[in-house]
Parts: C-alpha cells; sequence; structure tokens
C-alpha cells in the first residue's frame, strides 16, 4: 500500500484518545502546519499469522469506502499514513458527541426533532446506498453531532462497511446485537435492507428512550429480532402519531425485499417535509 512516506508525527501533534475500537483507537490529532484538528483513527495491523489486529484487506476496503463517499452527512478521509505496525486514517473531526449520548441526556425526542435527525440520517444512508454500500453498524454511538448545539449529524466508523453487488452475497454476524437485523442474526445474505432495518430501531429509541428488542441477554433479543417480537408500549408511545409508528412498522420486515428501502423512508409522509 503505496501513502506518502512522510511521517504521521512530522505532520500532526497527537492529542487525547476520544475512542477505542476492536483494533482501533481513535485520538484527536492537530495539523501542525495549519491548526486545524482531525480525528486520527489509528488501526493495528495484523502481523504475520496472530489474530491481533486488523487483516490489510479490510483495512484498504474500509479507505475505498471513505474515499468513494464524500457528503454532508458523511465524515470525510483526509488522509491516511501506512506505518509498520498500524495505519492511520486522517478523519474529519466532529465536536458535538453521539446522538446517543443526547438521546440519553433528553430521554426521548420530540417527533419534530426526531424526523429532523432521521431526515440526515436518511441522506446520508441514500448517498451510501446509492453508491450500492451498505454501514451495516447503524446505532447511534455511530451517528454523531457535528457540534453540541446544532442539530447536523455525520455517520461514522465504516469499519464494517460493504459494497454490496447483487452476485456477492455477504454473511457475516457482524454488529451489535440490538441494532441487527434478522438477516444478520440467522446468518443470511446481507444488503443494504439490512440498514433500513436499524434505521427502525434507532427511530424507535429516539422517539422513545427504549430499545425495541433488547432482552435481558443476547439470546433473548437474538429471539425478539427473528421472531419480531417488538411492541409500542403505552408506557413510551402514548402519546406517538400513527404516522411515526406506520414509519417504523414498514421498517421492521422479515423479508429483505419488503423492507422499506431508503427513498421509500424519505418519501414517507411523516418524514416527508410538511
Ligand atoms: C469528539 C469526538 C468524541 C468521540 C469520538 C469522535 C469525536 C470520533 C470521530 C470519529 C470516529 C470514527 C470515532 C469518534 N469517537 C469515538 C466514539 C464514537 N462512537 C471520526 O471519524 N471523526 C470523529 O470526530
Amino acid at each position: 500500500m503505496e501513502f506518502n512516506q512522510d511521517t504521521f508525527e512530522n505532520n500532526y501533534d497527537v492529542g487525547d484518545e476520544i475512542g477505542s475500537g476492536h483494533f482501533a483507537v481513535v485520538k484527536r490529532c492537530t495539523h501542525s502546519a495549519t491548526g486545524t484538528q482531525y480525528a486520527a483513527k489509528f488501526i493495528r495491523k495484523r502481523r504475520g499469522g496472530g489474530r491481533k489486529g486488523a487483516k490489510m484487506e479490510d483495512i484498504k476496503k474500509e479507505i475505498e469506502i471513505l474515499k468513494y463517499i464524500k457528503h454532508p452527512n458523511v465524515i470525510s478521509l483526509h488522509d491516511v499514513y501506512d506505518t509498520k505496525n498500524e495505519v492511520i486514517l486522517v478523519l474529519e473531526l466532529v465536536s458535538g458527541g453521539e446522538l446517543f449520548e443526547y438521546i440519553s441526556e433528553k430521554d426521548k425526542l420530540s417527533e419534530e426533532e426526531a424526523c429532523r435527525f432521521l431526515v440526515q440520517i436518511l441522506e446520508g444512508v441514500k448517498h451510501l446506498h446509492d453508491k450500492h454500500i451498505a454501514h451495516l453498524d447503524l446505532k447511534p454511538e455511530n451517528i454523531m453531532l457535528l457540534n453540541h448545539n446544532s442539530q447536523n449529524i455525520k455517520l461514522i466508523d465504516f469499519g464494517l462497511a460493504q459494497k454490496i453487488d447483487p452476485k456477492s452475497d455477504i454473511r457475516a454476524m457482524m454488529g451489535t446485537a440490538e441494532f441487527v437485523a434478522p438477516e444478520v442474526v440467522s446468518y443470511e445474505p446481507l444488503s443494504l435492507a439490512t440498514d433500513m432495518w436499524s434505521i427502525g430501531v434507532i427511530t424507535y429509541i429516539l422517539l422513545s428512550g427504549a430499545s425495541p428488542f433488547l432482552g435481558d441477554n443476547k439470546q433473548e433479543t437474538y429471539h425478539n429480532i427473528t421472531a419480531i417480537i417488538y411492541e409500542f408500549d403505552d408506557e413510551y408511545f402514548s402519546g406517538t402519531s400513527e404516522l411515526a409508528k406506520d414509519f417504523i412498522q414498514k421498517l421492521f420486515v422479515k423479508d429483505c425485499r419488503k423492507r422499506a428501502k431508503v427513498d421509500d423512508c424519505l418519501n414517507h409522509p411523516w418524514i416527508k417535509p410538511k
């Protein structure tokens, strides 16, 4: 993989750690020459036959996908450095925190506020889906606010994203239990529809603060998902409009072909600009 042989340290001052994942650590950093701040994602390379670290092909796939997308609601990739033990992605920095934190603080949102976030999430996902890219890890932790007072959001973390071409069928047990679609649980082919299920879960949480399929353990959660066991509990949904529930119901459909697509959601009367 040939990238500028110049070192990351020569061009950036590394700041505090702001996140960590499977094989990656995310740190705030400052471009020395311009003072611009970025998020640096340090991905550990798999050495030899070991299992620690990410496979080079997966790192390359994440980079190719990030290079390929450019949208106001999707985080942008600024630079890449390839060192002996890690690959460093220099990413656009957002400082508003996770949508997850925002919901936790507010417990639940009004339908208008939820719609304002959802339109942006759907626009970002439409940009990916129009390029046949599935994010496959959509959840409130991977939706970041641009800054504290704005409602602008950006989708982050394309570590599990895949280019979906009709021929290849991707099956993989991935993503976070409470957000994954039935086809993930039953190890059937994944598709763009897999993201749409997750958007249903996110919408349910935005409106209620509760998670629709979450059980007392993973097995129970998976059973609730494959059997599509959920309800609009009056405790949380007594004031919710029928349109909002209809929007969610069109996404919690087991058959991927019948599940609402991103354009169906953008044109749904609950979402369509009034
Ligand atoms: C201010 C702040 C705080 C935590 C951040 C980020 C920014 C952040 C960012 C990114 C990623 C992949 C993870 C990030 N994390 C880790 C948590 C994400 N769920 C990113 O690509 N840009 C970010 O600003």
